[in-house]
């Protein structure tokens, strides 16, 4: 791909550095890198220029710290700490859903002992949604062991699933976890999440620490309730401008990995800060936070304010404290991104750093489109698709896939009206194009899955998919092609058959 170099220094204590950007998407970032051998501790970086919030409310905390540090902080019942320690952490939930769910129990149970009773019953979340639409035998008996499980511990949060013929039969099934955990108001700003799931830092997009861990850590936290973890250094994305109207979260993140390529983060923090993050919805910045693991991040995070605590009402009757990044927080680097010179991206195969504009690949012909999973099947995910096909007026010309991230998702495609379309819903919407219909809520093919499962690639096909990861086999076949994309691209791809930049559609 064409690109130009620019190099920036922006601020007092940074190098240069040069960073390659294509061509034909000026300059949008700029990137400040922090000096000194150990740079959190000799830098201190102001903090851009934001909405006036609340102090921070951990209290005896004295000196600048970020906000991760801060939930750290108090989660290991500490008043101060540097990025590179290692500290016990409480932690306030704990999740595990079907594919992770049995090891982690295994290693409880090996370790805590077979009558050992869990650290918090109200604590752990299990979620059902990986593996669920199958007939896959040894995929069933993964939910079953769950159930078992809850049953024998009197977990009170377990989102069961029984009857696979028809999942509306099923009121306490939710849907993909890190989507189910929002909805079902278990994020929280200011609190540990940690999930058997790289996708955990989804929950980032609440103003608090998430991450993806392993059975192993998963099994000792169930026991424990804590866990040993480093403390991460941060990276703060300073996103400011106007969202043009054809961009999505999901350009956003996709720019900025394709910027800091798939180990640009690894095992750091990704604050994300600035008037464009301001204006963003709480689905918005779960794209975002989702993500981040496709950098190597530990977690992403979004501070907390209005469009939070909204989001909050009624879902949740535990308090919570909200943490921010104090005015001397030390940042490792800050990369700042002027959001109104963006345009559609796409990460080509096989991985989730290899950008390129939407527009430069527009000969690439593909063989379906698939929208879906925890960072790309959202209600506004859908919404987004829909207003594509409105304002087409026109039909798919490839099979398009819909898989609603949740059983909640599923029944707003079908209730809420679609603005500006006259009372219709998505759902319609998509009938006229010409989509499949809604498929029931889970993780579905964004990761393969057993050979039955809906819409998984069974052949070397080329899709656009809405979803986070493009490695090769990722969606069922080896020699398939995945082109991650915003809904709104992919949309605009299933009505011409290529990879399309949604501005065709969208003036
Ligand atoms: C199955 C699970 C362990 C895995 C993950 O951790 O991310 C999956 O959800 C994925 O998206 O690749």
């Amino acid at each position: 791909m064409a690109s130009s170099t620019i190099i920036s220094r922006s601020m007092p204590f940074t190098t240069k550095k040069e960073i390659n950007i294509p061509l034909s998407a000026p300059s949008p970032i700029s990137l400040s890198k922090c000096k000194g051998r150990v740079p959190w501790k000799v830098v201190a970086v102001m903090a851009p220029a934001k909405s006036p919030r609340d102090p921070s409310t951990t209290g005896s905390v004295k000196v600048g710290m970020t906000m991760t540090e801060k939930i750290f902080a108090r989660a290991s019942e500490r008043t101060q700490l540097v990025p590179g320690e290692n500290v016990w952490v409480n932690v306030d939930v704990l999740m595990t859903h079907d594919v992770c769910g049995p090891g982690t129990i295994g290693i409880f149970k090996k370790e805590f002992g077979e009558n050992a009773k869990v650290w918090d019953r109200e604590k752990i979340v299990i979620i059902p949604d990986h593996y669920i639409f199958t007939s896959d035998e040894r995929a069933n008996r993964n939910v079953d062991i769950l159930r078992d499980f809850c049953m024998e511990q009197n977990i009170k949060y377990f989102y069961d699933i029984k009857d696979l013929g028809n999942f509306r039969a099923n009121p306490d099934y939710k849907g993909v976890c890190h989507i189910a955990l929002a909805q079902e108001g278990h994020c929280r700003p200011g609190e540990v999440l940690l999930g058997t799931d790289s996708h955990t830092c989804n929950a980032g997009a609440f103003g608090q620490f998430a991450t993806g861990i392993g059975n192993t850590d998963a099994g000792f936290v169930m026991g424990a309730g804590k866990l040993l973890l480093k403390v991460p250094p941060t990276l703060r994305f300073v996103l400011d401008g106007e969202m043009p109207n054809f961009l999505l979260a999901k350009d956003l993140i996709l720019q900025i990995i394709g910027e800091i390529t798939v180990s640009g983060a690894t095992y750091k923090t990704m604050e994300f800060v600035g008037s464009t993050i301001e204006s963003l919805s709480m689905e918005e910045r779960m794209t975002l936070c989702n993500m981040v693991i496709e950098a190597g991040g530990k977690n992403g995070v979004v501070p907390a304010d209005q469009t939070t605590f909204k989001y909050l009402e009624g879902k949740t009757s535990t308090s919570f404290e909200p943490v921010y990044s104090d005015g001397g927080a030390r940042f490792q680097q800050e990369y700042k991104i002027d959001v109104s010179k963006l345009e559609p991206v796409v990460a080509k195969p096989h991985s989730p750093d290899n950008r390129a504009l939407a527009r430069e690949c527009k000969d690439v012909k593909i063989n379906r489109v698939y929208i879906g999973s925890c960072t790309g099947g959202k209600t506004e995910d859908f919404m987004a698709a829909a207003k594509v096909f409105l304002a087409s007026g026109k039909k798919v010309k490839v099979p398009t896939f819909l898989v609603p991230a949740t059983q909640k998702v599923w029944m707003d495609l079908y209730g809420l009206p679609v603005p500006g379309a006259g009372g219709k819903t998505c759902s319609q919407i998509f009938e006229e194009a010409g989509c499949d219909v809604p498929a029931s809520p889970n993780c579905g093919a964004c990761l393969g899955g057993p050979k039955d499962t809906y819409a998984r690639m069974n052949e070397p096909q080329v899709c656009v998919s809405t979803t986070n990861r493009n490695f090769p086999g990722r969606m069922g076949h080896k020699d398939g092609q995945i082109y991650l994309a915003s809904p709104y691209t992919a949309a605009a791809s299933a009505l011409t058959g290529f990879v399309t930049d949604p501005r065709e559609f969208l003036q």
